[in-house]
């Protein structure tokens, strides 16, 4: 799915206005619509609504919603941010309709204008949308602050008053909603954590924009849907045999830490590798064969860490290295070695990065069938701190780009940037796979999918869908707090049964 900025969006707004033809109004009234429709059907309605507008349309929106709740017989109070000026036509329109059904229509001059908001209340937020150009302050703010620190439930309409759509707002206070109503596609700022305490649960309207203007207009952003995916995966063909499915090379493990090769490996199997070797110390050897028999085993000449490449590396169709290797010097050389020689897909993860973080030079050796895959924090080890999440991004393209490889970086809504300047955002997973060992298993699911000829941005997109989707699963059988790394593996296959 497209994600656009604030101006595509008001673009797009445009464009279905000229295009359809339909009078602005009346799509505002479609969008009031969606969100009076959504409030009913979420029994919101059975609380008393308490309405606040700003003087733009997303006050013209909150002015219709209240009409619209009115005429189903809902308790609403509509409050005004005054400005001492017009507001837009539409809502101006719009303020001449709800004057002709209620009297309940209150102007906020100052804070003694502000109402007591109850836990029994429903305070809807439409006093800013997509049109804020300053972060707020003044009156606004404090409005925003009372709202926020009521105890009422808090709806946001489009998007939470004081945040950007674009931008960071990290420095600055916004609208703290339970329910963010978002029309048509998610904008930008709901993929960052440091937005996520303001804008609650997300739910995305459709208020009917003119398709065509989504087809036809190039975005920056894209989420992963079932669409993207469906036109990623490969089915098997009824005659392929093993060979098909390529070699994956894993090289994990040291000393206490080859469960995250037992884990990577499960996972490079259940992806659909055809054949799976992994390189280990010694130490992890009885515990590989016994645990992951399907698996041939490679032993390092060290017992407890990694230190030379296996004799035939020619072999391999694609290679994942770094869960649980460790920082040993010599397996540092191990990590030079294999970038210096390797001509295969190659995924860096854990502490294959902490080391290229150490030894930033080899970085010149990755190509574009690379993949990092690092969480913010070895992101921060590799390329730097950034002042906020919206940077990271831009940052993570920009890298991806400098060293023509794929960059996932791990998170709520994981991002993935390609060299070519592709965008990606994953909509999968949850708080559950917030355990040990989760990211060794996106390690193995991504192996697999290059071993299997996927190339390395198709191979980021769908793994990563895939392990959040599984994820899903095994928190809906197990729970987010009981599930554990290794059930993630457990249900990869059900994900396949429904792509
Ligand atoms: N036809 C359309 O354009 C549609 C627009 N829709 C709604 O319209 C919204 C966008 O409307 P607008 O572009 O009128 O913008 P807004 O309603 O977000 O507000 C813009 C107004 O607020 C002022 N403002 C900006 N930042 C401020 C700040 N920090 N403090 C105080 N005032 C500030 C601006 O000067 C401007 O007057 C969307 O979020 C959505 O809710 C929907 O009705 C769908 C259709
Ligand atoms: N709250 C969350 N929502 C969705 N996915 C998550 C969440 N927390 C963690 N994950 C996913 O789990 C994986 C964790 O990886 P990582 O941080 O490397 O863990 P580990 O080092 O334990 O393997 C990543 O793929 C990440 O996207
Ligand atoms: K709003």
């Amino acid at each position: 799915m497209k994600m656009f900025t604030a101006d595509q969006i008001r673009a797009w707004d445009a464009y279905t206005i000229a295009h359809e033809p339909i009078a602005s109004i009346d799509l505002m009234e479609r969008a009031a619509l969606a969100c009076s429709n959504w409030i009913l059907q979420h029994l919101f309605s059975k609380k008393k609504l308490h309405i606040f507008c700003g003087k733009g349309n997303n006050g013209g929106d909150g002015l219709a919603i209240a009409r619209l709740l009115l005429q189903e017989g809902v308790s609403v109070v509509t409050y005004i941010y005054e400005t001492g000026t017009k507001g837009t036509d539409d809502f101006q329109h719009n303020l001449e309709r709800l004057h002709k059904l209620t009297k309940e229509i209150h102007f906020i001059q100052s804070a003694e204008f502000f109402p007591a908001l109850t836990a029994d209340d429903v305070a809807i937020d439409a006093l800013l949308g997509t049109g804020l150009n300053k972060p707020i302050d003044g009156l606004m703010l404090q409005l925003v602050e009372h709202i926020s620190n009521s105890p009422a439930a808090v709806i946001s309409i489009d998007i939470p008053t004081g945040m950007f759509a674009d931008k960071s707002c990290k420095e600055y206070t916004c609208t703290r909603a339970d329910h963010t109503l978002n029309f048509l596609v998610y904008k930008l700022c709901f993929m960052m954590q440091e937005n996520a305490d303001w804008f609650g649960e997300v739910h995305l309207l459709d208020i009917g924009l003119h398709p065509t203007y989504y087809y036809e207009t190039i975005a920056f952003h894209q989420l992963i849907d079932q669409e993207i995916i469906s036109s990623i995966y490969r089915k098997r063909k009824p005659f392929s045999h093993k060979g098909v499915f390529g070699h994956a090379l894993i090289m994990a493990g040291s000393y206490g830490k080859n469960g995250a090769a037992v884990l990577s490996a499960k996972a490079a199997l259940r992806i659909g590798a055809g054949l799976l070797t992994v390189h280990t110390p010694k130490c992890g050897y009885t515990v590989l064969q016994s645990t992951v028999p399907e698996a041939m085993l490679e032993t390092d000449v060290e017992e407890q860490h990694l230190s030379t490449l296996p004799t035939d590396m020619s072999r391999y169709t694609a290679i994942g290295i770094g869960p649980g290797i460790g920082l040993h010097e010599q397996t540092a050389e191990l990590l030079m070695n294999l970038l210096h020689t390797a001509h295969q897909p190659v995924v860096l993860d854990a502490d294959a990065l902490n080391l290229l973080s150490i030894k930033k030079d080899l970085t010149k050796h990755l190509h574009e069938e690379c993949i990092l895959t690092p969480h913010p924090k070895e992101f921060e080890r590799l390329f730097g701190k950034t002042n906020n999440d919206f940077e990271r991004k831009e940052l993570a393209l920009q890298k991806a780009e400098e060293l023509n490889c794929v960059i996932v970086l791990k998170g709520h809504h994981t991002f993935i940037a390609s060299p070519n300047g592709d965008a990606w955002f994953n909509n999968t997973g949850n708080a559950g796979m917030a355990t040990a060992g989760s990211g060794d298993i996106l390690t193995g699911i991504l192996t697999g999918l290059l071993a299997q000829g996927y190339n390395a941005e198709e191979a980021a997109i769908l793994g990563v869908y895939i392990h959040g989707a599984a994820g899903d699963l095994a928190a809906q059988q197990l729970s987010q707090e009981a599930m554990m790394a290794g059930d993630i593996n457990q249900y990869i296959g059900s994900v396949f049964l429904q792509l």
